[in-house]
């Protein structure tokens, strides 16, 4: 078991970690994921001693990692460094060997039993084939699969992972990834830190979630893994769903805001409406939808997006209250958006719209009107800017104001 007691390290004057805490129980993968510069590898410099905090406390199987000796806390903690550099002409097979020195006295040779494991450990990570190559002479990827090999044959409780899957292709980062998911089952406490949030969301039981030097959540992926979250971390607008083939979050980065500060409220169901609602977060406005029924695809992505939904159960019917809430946000947006299947009931959440913008599909003849524009889903934020602004929206209303105030 592997862990941090609000550890804080400066580093050249300036504050890096400020009381980070983790722990990860034996059997544990628990990855740390954030933006760069957010501080994973100085935690893992710190998570393996070769950085001292100014305060707080690592602690390895429960004693604590500044009381151990260098050799103790290498019999203990392996770790593979970001850098692929491995600078010597060694051969792989002397590189991975090297993972025995903390098993070995000053002047020891290894053994019969130190080159089974360092055969074991190579055909664990596939990289028996290169054995007698020179390390100079392999990929990015291979190198960073033979780091990993050393690691294990270190055979320490606990592994540390700086980027393992960084160079490498699909399939070698999944297996890098199952490898070190199977080495927890059998026991080992792993620590990685990875870019990949849905390889990280896929492989890992918690994951910390570091920004400016601070854990800004900590828990099961579903948990961390959330639009709000990562906005505050990454400063980036994220959709939230599921990936297919597992039950882990599934993280799909928008494109950067250019922020359209409007407000907008859709009114529709099904994807189309789920589109527009994306689309509209994904430039910067602020959403609300409804009134949608519970569990339609546009509610479900509203949550996903962290946007406020009028939600009724299905078949249930409209209740009075939420129209009233729907139609006041309706009446305070600057743009409403109406998007697939609007349906009778929310006729006069259509109605106080001050600017409609239809998007281009079946539900258009029905609200079609001299107020209304029509638009692709792509178009949207134009659209919104547009009739924001060239029908009297916020920017001509500003202006009015100060034609007036000039007139006075
Ligand atoms: N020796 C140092 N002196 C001053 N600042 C440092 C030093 N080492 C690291 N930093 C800074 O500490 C911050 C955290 O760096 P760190 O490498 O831990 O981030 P990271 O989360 O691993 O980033 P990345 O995802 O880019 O690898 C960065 O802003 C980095 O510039």
């Amino acid at each position: 078991m592997l862990s941090a007691e609000d550890i804080s390290v400066s580093l050249g004057g300036t504050q890096i970690l400020s009381d980070v805490s983790l722990t990860a129980e034996c059997g544990d993968v628990v990855g740390l994921v954030g933006p760069n510069g957010a501080g994973k590898t100085t935690t893992l410099r710190l998570l393996r001693a070769t950085l001292s905090p100014d305060s707080g406390t690592v602690r390895v199987a429960g004693d604590p990692i500044d009381g151990l000796s260098s050799k103790q806390v290498s019999q203990r903690v392996a770790s593979t460094p970001q850098a692929t550099e491995l600078s010597f002409e060694f051969t792989v097979r002397q590189a991975v060997e090297m993972g025995r020195t903390p098993h070995l006295g000053r002047f020891e040779r290894a053994d019969s039993g130190d080159r089974e494991v360092v055969a074991a450990a190579m055909e664990r990570v596939d990289v028996a084939r290169f054995a007698d190559r020179p390390v100079t002479s392999l990929s990015g990827g291979e190198r960073q699969r033979v780091l990993l090999a050393r690691a294990l044959a270190q055979e320490t409780p606990v592994l540390l992972l700086d980027e393992p899957t960084s160079n490498l292709d699909i399939n070698h980062a999944v297996n890098t990834l199952e490898l070190v998911a199977d080495l927890a089952r059998e026991g080992k406490t792993a620590v990685a830190a990875i870019h990949d949030l849905n390889l990280a969301a896929r492989y890992c039981d918690e994951l910390v979630l570091l920004a400016g030097g601070e854990v800004r959540a900590a828990g099961p992926p579903r948990e961390v893994l959330t639009t709000p979250t990562l906005r505050d971390a990454f400063d980036a607008e994220t959709l939230v769903t599921g990936q297919p083939a597992t039950d882990a979050p599934l993280v799909t980065a928008l494109a950067d805001r250019d922020p359209l500060d409007r407000t907008v409220h859709v009114v529709g169901t099904g994807g189309q409406a789920a589109g527009a609602l994306t689309r509209l977060v994904a430039v910067g406005a602020t959403v609300s939808v409804g009134v949608v029924p519970t569990g339609d695809a546009a509610a479900e992505r509203a949550r996903d997006l962290d946007c406020e939904a009028v939600t009724v159960p299905p078949f249930a019917g409209v209740d009075g209250n939420s129209v009233s809430r729907a139609t006041e946000l309706a009446r305070a947006a600057d743009a409403v958006v109406v998007a697939g299947d609007v349906g009778d009931a929310n006729e006069s959440v259509v109605a106080a719209a001050r600017r409609l913008v239809a998007v281009d599909g079946e539900g258009v003849p029905a609200i079609d009107s001299p107020r209304t524009i029509v638009a692709t889903v792509d178009e949207l934020p134009a659209a919104v800017a547009g009739v924001a602004t060239r029908n009297g929206g916020p920017d001509a209303e500003r202006r009015v104001e100060s034609s007036k105030q000039q007139d006075r």
